[in-house]
């Protein structure tokens, strides 16, 4: 008997998806990392175990492909909430806790080839503004940068560059955003992840850093950006705390269910997932 998986994707950011209410899942961070391996495992930019709580609908980890675990991830969120809709958890209306706090998820559809979930997210108590860049925590670490075009930009070099220096260590490295001002209220960002070590998708807590951003850098009173990523397009709406901090974030947009599958519970000798044969 094996071990069954979801695969999940919210704008391109994808996920492992695994339900541990009854049996709970040993996620050492080699098993993580082999199953979120692109040629020899399924292949995600991060795995979640949906686990039981006693206060909320259930409880979501997180966990970055390198196999660490993280505190939050946006369109996780937004994904989670769809795949327990699939497990036949609650409502139209979740509430969920991640490590970073208490969330809660509308599936505004579910029906069709991609539901569509707003993700209530957690405050922003601070943004910090440097000369170059700006930077937030959103449940996750954000360094936000604006450019005059997304498309020029090595993302990848850069963004390794940033993720690892030294100005970030203490925070255990940062996600790194480069964004384009479309126009007031749209922006464009390409977004290299921390524990994926590569541009994503999509990245649902980095979409919200750079709509937040945007607002503070231009000083637009818009507090609903479009926000377009490599994977989709992604909505970020929020409002200021009136202490120099957000709050009331949001952030919507697309969630799919891939594909599901089954791997063996011990892994191969290599480190390497053993997936079932389908019969
Ligand atoms: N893709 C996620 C962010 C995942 C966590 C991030 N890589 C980190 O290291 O904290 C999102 O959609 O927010």
């Amino acid at each position: 008997m094996g071990r069954k998986f979801s695969k999940y994707h919210g704008a391109g950011n994808d996920f492992v998806m695994i339900d541990g209410r009854t049996e709970p899942f040993d996620a050492t961070p080699e098993r993580v990392a082999a199953l979120c391996r692109r040629r020899t495992g399924i292949g995600a930019d991060g795995l979640m175990i949906l686990e039981s709580d006693p206060a909320e609908e259930f409880r979501m980890r997180y966990f970055n492909a390198d196999g660490g675990e993280a505190t939050m991830c946006g369109n996780g969120g937004r994904c989670i909430a769809l795949f327990a809709h699939h497990l036949g958890i609650g409502g139209m209306r979740k509430r969920f806790i991640g490590v970073d706090g208490p969330h809660t998820a509308e599936l505004l559809r579910v029906e069709g080839p991609e539901g569509e979930i707003r993700l209530g997210m957690i405050d922003v108590r601070r943004v910090e503004v440097h000369p170059e860049y700006l930077f937030l925590d959103t449940g996750s670490p954000h360094y936000v940068e604006f450019v005059e075009s997304v498309r020029g930009v090595d993302v990848a070099g850069r963004g390794a560059a940033i993720r690892h220096s030294a100005a970030f260590a203490a925070r255990g490295g940062t996600n790194v955003n480069f964004v384009e001002i479309v126009s007031d209220g749209h922006i464009r960002i390409r977004t290299f992840e921390r524990g994926v070590e590569a541009e994503t998708l999509a990245c649902g807590t980095g979409a919200t850093a750079s709509a937040i951003a945007a607002a503070v850098r231009t000083g637009s009173p818009c507090r609903d950006y479009r926000v377009d990523v490599e994977g989709g397009t992604l909505r970020v709406a929020f409002e200021p705390d009136g202490k120099g901090g957000f709050t009331r974030i949001e952030l919507t947009g697309p969630a799919r269910k891939v594909f599901e599958g089954e791997f063996a519970n011990d892994f191969r000798r290599d480190g390497e997932p053993e997936f079932q044969k389908k019969s």
